[in-house]
């Protein structure tokens, strides 16, 4: 199991637990725990582990998705000797399927400028290989969350989210089913994007399924790394890591995992009021408990004090991992961080405007006007330019 992280419990002779670390070195453990710690905010160390009947192992959401990062960072490790190894591999393909496949990545980008306007125009400074790999992935993300989200949700069941994750192996294998897939496929073969966080973002899906309430943040943590966390670790391998930047590889994908959850977190904090009105909670239970707030106060979707002190802390904590994601866009390749830049700073202003609302997102949906999501395109444009790779802090 290398590059794992195991929380091993075992009992001492004192009667009381010790907790091993196993799979990488305790350095990174303890700075990986104190960025826990920080960014959780809510939640003390000792309540990360736990004993089982069996005084056996088990992995907390943070572990458990540090482990993926960490997979996905090693993938990428040995190819960051300079910019130049993210260049995209000579395409197999024949000239007649060459024009199809570049009708598929043209319809990708179309999907693209349609859901996500302002995020299309920001791919537009990539490299022509990197932007129309990222709309292949928007797309499929897009697709993916269609399914629970979009207008044949209540047909959706388990099965088929089954059937789109064995789509989503052939299309890993080069047997896409349609022009997307055949895209995305084209995407995988030429970068090195792993398959995990794809079949992840489906886990998420069925989540939402299977589930309509989050006991506390470590659950939600894991819902909103499945839905949207997951994206940042798909985008990376393609954006490319800059040929200057002296940090480690997992910190880029931390600081990716990081804009993923804070986005996520900011997206259901909008929503609050819409999914209710689904019958839907993505706020943690326990904290709603301590804030004195129960299922029945966010149904009735009054804006108390309790509520907006209740809200204040979420939007705190939402923008500290927008805070952790900033951390990491200037190790970005150079050409790749103007979309992400962009879509930091629109994404960042919701809670802003969550604010101005008067914490009512029960009935009033928290948006950013057009032209200030304009103004943040030359703000974001200067932030590319502006800052150098901070040095490695290892
Ligand atoms: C440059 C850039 C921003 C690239 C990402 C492009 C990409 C592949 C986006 C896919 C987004 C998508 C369709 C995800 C499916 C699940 C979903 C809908 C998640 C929510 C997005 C917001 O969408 P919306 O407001 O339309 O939500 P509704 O469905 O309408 O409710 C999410 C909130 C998550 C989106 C997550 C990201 C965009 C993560 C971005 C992180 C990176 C690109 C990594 C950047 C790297 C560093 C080092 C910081
Ligand atoms: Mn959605």
């Amino acid at each position: 199991m290398s590059g794992a992280v195991m929380w091993v419990i075992s009992p001492t002779d004192n009667g009381r637990s010790m907790v091993k670390l196993k799979g990488i070195s305790g350095k990174r453990i303890r700075r990986n725990v104190s960025k826990m710690k920080h960014l959780n905010g809510f939640q003390v160390f000792s309540s990360m582990v736990a004993h089982t009947p069996s005084g056996a192992v088990f992995t907390r959401s943070e572990q458990k998705v540090y482990d993926v990062v960490l997979k996905q960072a090693a993938l990428v490790r040995e190819k960051r000797i300079s910019d130049l190894v993210f260049d995209v591999k000579p395409g197999k393909a024949m000239p007649a399927s060459l024009d199809l496949l570049n009708g598929a990545y043209d319809r990708c980008g179309e999907v693209c400028a349609e859901y996500a306007k302002t995020f299309y125009l920001g791919t537009l400074l990539m490299t022509p290989q990197r932007q129309r790999a990222i709309w292949a992935i928007y797309v499929w993300c897009r697709r993916t969350d269609e399914l629970v989200d979009g207008p044949n949700a209540s047909h959706i069941t388990p099965t088929a989210l089954d059937r789109w994750e064995r789509r989503l192996n052939d299309l890993f294998r080069g047997r896409p089913y349609d022009m997307f897939d055949a895209a995305l496929s084209d995407t995988v073969s030429k970068f090195p994007v792993d398959i995990q966080p794809f079949k992840d973002m489906i886990e998420g899906m069925r989540m939402d399924l299977r589930t309509s309430r989050y006991k506390n943040f470590d659950e939600l943590y894991l819902y909103c790394y499945y839905v949207a966390g997951t994206v940042g670790l798909m985008s990376v391998p393609v954006m490319g890591i800059a040929a200057d930047s002296n940090t480690s590889t997992e910190s880029v994908y931390n600081a990716a995992l990081a804009l993923g959850i804070a986005n996520q977190l900011t997206n259901i904090l909008r929503d609050v009021g819409e999914d209710a009105r689904r019958g839907r909670i993505y706020l943690p239970q326990d904290e709603l408990g301590r804030a004195g707030l129960s299922d029945d106060d966010i149904f009735a979707g009054k804006v108390t004090e309790k509520w907006r002190n209740f809200m204040k802390e979420q939007i705190k904590r939402a923008r500290m991992f927008f805070d952790e994601a900033e951390k990491g866009v200037v190790d970005l390749n150079p050409a790749s961080r103007w979309p992400v830049w962009a879509s930091l700073l629109i994404y960042r202003q919701i809670l802003d405007a969550i604010e101005d609302n008067d914490y009512n997102n029960f009935t009033k949906r928290a948006y950013v006007r057009k032209l200030k999501k304009i103004a943040s395109l030359p703000v974001a444009y200067g932030k590319t330019l502006m800052r150098k790779p901070r040095t490695r802090s290892i």
